[in-house]
């Protein structure tokens, strides 16, 4: 763990997650607009069909990073960890098919480290090799992801929260802001979305939606 527990969890509450393909406009204008509507954490997941690499990946990745910067976003990186390290990111992002997190704990130094998990044992595992949060999910059905893990509610999340792990914990897949509110009353810290911002109309409008929706139940539920 290289970040304050507290900090993170404050940073998780929306988690704007996009790359270029999920953008209908010009991704620096969505960036910018769910900017304003008041997401807290910015991952870059520049992955599947018609996807940038290399050099024109690179090149958003510092531009969308450059945006961030100006509003003290943090921003991660998904997968890419030589990008992340080059680029100097705030963190990266790591599922169960990525890089051990030990091994990323390494390469990164006291950046901030995610890892998706999907039971109890990869719970543990991830803490015990120095994750500062745990994304958990799919919550909800779908269709951003194609080869995402079966649908799992909030079975996961509540069995953790009951073994009284405390790691900061986002929950990821199919959330928008009229369904978060059991994800938060089940004990998580935020909300990670790609679509419900990055297919809106209005992004600023969508993540500000968000913004409120979380802070509303958060008030509610502690
Ligand atoms: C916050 C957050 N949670 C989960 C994921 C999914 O990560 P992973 O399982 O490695 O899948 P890909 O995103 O790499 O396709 C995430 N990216 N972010
Ligand atoms: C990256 C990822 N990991 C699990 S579900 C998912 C996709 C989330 O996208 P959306 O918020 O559009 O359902
Ligand atoms: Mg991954």
């Amino acid at each position: 763990m290289a970040v304050n527990p507290q900090a993170m969890r404050s940073l998780l509450k929306v988690y704007f997650i996009m790359g270029s393909t999920n953008c209908c406009q010009n991704p620096e204008n969505v960036l910018q607009a769910a900017i304003k509507g008041g997401i807290t954490l910015f991952q870059f997941r520049e992955k599947g069909a018609g996807c940038l690499y290399g050099k024109e990946k690179e090149s958003l990745a510092k531009k969308l990073q450059a945006i961030c910067k100006q509003s003290n976003i943090p921003f991660i990186v998904n997968d890419d960890i030589e990008l992340a390290v080059k680029i100097n990111a705030d963190g990266v992002h790591i599922g169960q098919d990525d890089e051990a997190a030990d091994v990323v704990r390494r390469k990164i130094g006291s950046k901030i480290l995610g890892v998706s998990v999907h039971s109890m044992q990869e719970a543990e595992t991830a803490i015990r090799q120095g994750a500062d949060y745990i994304g958990i999910g799919p919550i909800y059905p779908t269709s951003t992801k194609a080869d995402a893990k079966a649908v799992q509610g909030l079975t996961f999340l509540t069995e953790l929260r009951s073994a009284d792990i405390q790691i900061p914990v986002v929950g990821i897949g199919g959330i928008t802001s009229e369904n978060a509110s059991p994800l938060i009353e089940a004990g998580a810290d935020g909300v990670s979305v790609i679509s419900a911002i990055s297919q809106a109309d209005s992004p600023e409008k969508a993540a500000a939606k968000l913004y409120d929706a979380v802070n509303r139940i958060m008030r509610n539920a502690h």
